[in-house]
């Protein structure tokens, strides 16, 4: 890959060439006219050039190294949609500490176990701040959701509410009965496929989606929706995640966001019109049926006691202040069921998409796991979630999938509240910050082969999802790292394990596998798994 690519950001070049018109053919000074309009026009605009070329480029004190700009624009133009790679390679040339100047912004790129260790750990409180991107501004009820909350007593609350209660291992037990009703739905529509190709992603899409609204409000797609609906959420998810990840002159130029030069935010604004709507419906229902009489939702809770555990019946409790700690407000309901349907389908069903992609790659380890499975399960049971803790080769394929693709490649970015030293650096207040967990993860002088699929590097290793290890950082590290682990490795694990127990999985023929990734706020391959499932157990009613 050229530093300069090609494919740089087309967009921005539209949009910045829409902002400053095209050339126009301008004819030469006459001999009589030596200050003619044009010549002290001319004159202003190198004025100009050489003062904004001695103040963006003059290297500040101390300041990280970075590749240098050009006046007023800084490095925009040379920005590459997949910042993942491209920030690896920019620090072979610079360093584990980079900065990049972006119009008015200042972006920090972090890629060693030791820097990431001094932003996450060492500064964890100054950087636990977040630099909020004008497109997810549209989709989070202005900031009232925990990923792009300020760091506050809000987020305090909403994180406490997110990881003490909902998504706590006790909560996550007592509502093991609907993900197993779930999965076992997917495999049943799976069977149904048997001998078919099936959009892995797409499948493990509806079947994460499905989990997480039965779990937030005991909401699920069925029959002729689930194609329909599935497709249309996943959809909307990825686009919301692309478009977030996706440099915004909106962003870089803050005067500018009002004219949305590349229609990053009118989009979103319409994704979020969409999710907004779903979520209106669902609570609307839930006070009116709250509100037709108390005995008739007692009876319903009576009748299947999952529905009276579901979040959303929590959620309205806490905003009706029962415990008088915790009062939510409606906007801040909806977006906290915001945060759970984007954070916890795409990140979990594009992890067991790239898994399945390279098992189909390296089939021995395919195998290798249905061994495990066998004797761990058997072929005449099904996997249970009690299963999960006796599988380490599984685990093991998991982690070493987080790795090479972690969801998040350069996580959430971070932004310190203070000017602040990181490697004798001076990172500015209110730079964003990344960390690429991309590029650590696959630093050869931490990992051999790194670019092998070799899941056996993490049997009888002590790495974990814990944060703890900085040369491995799926879910971030400290105060804002991921609120969602315990769940997401529940889901992950129960799913995949389930898909793998029950099929086999092969190719259509002459397909090739295509490995590669796209950048977004959540990764994504870059072209579609899609494989033919054939069931391998012997008893069809394991299939029902
Ligand atoms: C394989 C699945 C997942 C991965 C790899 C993942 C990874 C991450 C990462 C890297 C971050 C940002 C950390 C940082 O900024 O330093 C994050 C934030 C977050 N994740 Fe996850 N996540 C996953 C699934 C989930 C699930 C299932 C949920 C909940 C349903 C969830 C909820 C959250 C929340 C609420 C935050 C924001 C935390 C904050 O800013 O305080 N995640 N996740």
């Amino acid at each position: 890959m050229s530093l300069i690519t090609s494919q740089s950001n087309s967009s921005i070049f539209n949009a910045l060439s829409a902002l400053f018109g095209r050339g126009r053919c301008m004819s030469p000074p006459k001999d009589d006219e030596p200050f003619s309009p044009l010549f002290l026009t001319l004159s202003a605009l190198f004025a100009l050039v050489c003062y904004s070329c001695i103040h963006y480029l003059k290297p500040r004190r101390g300041s990280p190294p970075g590749p240098l700009g050009l006046p007023f624009v800084g490095y925009l133009p040379f920005l590459d949609q997949e910042l993942h790679t491209y920030f690896a390679l920019l620090a072979r040339t610079y360093g584990p500490v980079l900065k990049l100047t972006l119009g008015r912004k200042v972006w920090i790129v972090i890629s060693s176990p030791s820097t990431a260790r001094e932003v996450l750990k060492d500064h964890d409180l100054t950087f636990a701040n977040r630099n909020v991107p004008v497109a997810a501004r549209e989709m989070t009820y202005g900031g009232s959701e925990i990923v792009t909350a300020s760091y506050g007593p809000k987020w305090r609350m909403l994180r406490k509410i997110c990881v003490l209660k909902m998504l706590s291992r006790t909560t996550l037990d007592s509502m093991y009965g609907l993900r197993r009703r779930e999965v076992r739905e997917s495999i049943q529509y799976l069977y149904k496929r048997c001998g078919s190709p099936v959009n892995v992603g797409e499948e493990m899409f509806l079947a994460a989606y499905n989990v997480i609204t039965s779990m937030l409000w005991a909401g699920t797609v069925k029959g002729d929706e689930r194609d329909r609906l599935g497709v249309e959420f996943k959809n909307a998810v990825g686009e919301f995640t692309e478009l977030v990840g996706r440099p915004n002159i909106s962003d870089f130029y803050p005067g500018l966001a009002w004219f949305d030069l590349q229609g990053i935010q009118k989009r979103v604004k319409v994704l979020a019109g969409k999710f907004d709507r779903i979520f209106e419906a669902v609570l609307s229902q839930r006070l009116g049926n709250d509100k037709e009489g108390g005995q008739a939702t007692v009876e319903e809770s009576k009748r299947s006691p999952e529905k009276k555990k579901d979040f959303l019946k929590f959620l309205l409790e806490l905003k009706d202040g029962e415990d008088g700690k915790t009062p939510l407000t409606l906007i801040e309901i909806k977006a906290l069921l915001m945060n759970m349907v984007l954070n916890g389908t795409e990140t979990s069903s594009n992890t067991i998409e790239f898994i399945m992609a390279e098992m189909l790659n390296k089939p021995h380890t395919l195998r290798k796991a249905q061994q495990e499975l066998d004797t761990v399960v058997g072929k005449d049971n099904v996997v249970e979630e009690s299963h999960i803790s006796k599988l380490p080769y599984l685990h093991a394929v998991v982690k070493e999938s987080l790795r090479l693709h972690p969801p998040a490649p350069v996580l959430v970015p971070h932004c310190p509240s203070d000017d602040t030293l990181i490697s004798g650096f001076r990172i500015q207040k209110g730079s964003m910050v990344y960390i690429n967990v991309w590029a650590i993860h696959r630093d050869p002088t931490i990992w051999e082969n790194p670019d092998e699929f070799d899941p056996e590097r993490f049997m009888n290793s002590n790495v974990d999802y814990s944060g703890n290890h900085f040369s491995y950082l799926p879910f971030g590290s400290g105060r804002r790292m991921c609120a969602g682990i315990a769940m997401a490795e529940r889901m992950v694990m129960y799913s995949l394990a389930t898909i793998l127990h029950s099929f086999d999985w092969e190719l259509p023929k002459g397909e090739k596998l295509d490995l590669s990734e796209q950048f977004g706020i959540v990764m994504k391959k870059k072209v579609p798994l899609i494989a033919i499932p054939t069931p391998r157990l012997f008893d069809p009613a394991l299939y029902k």
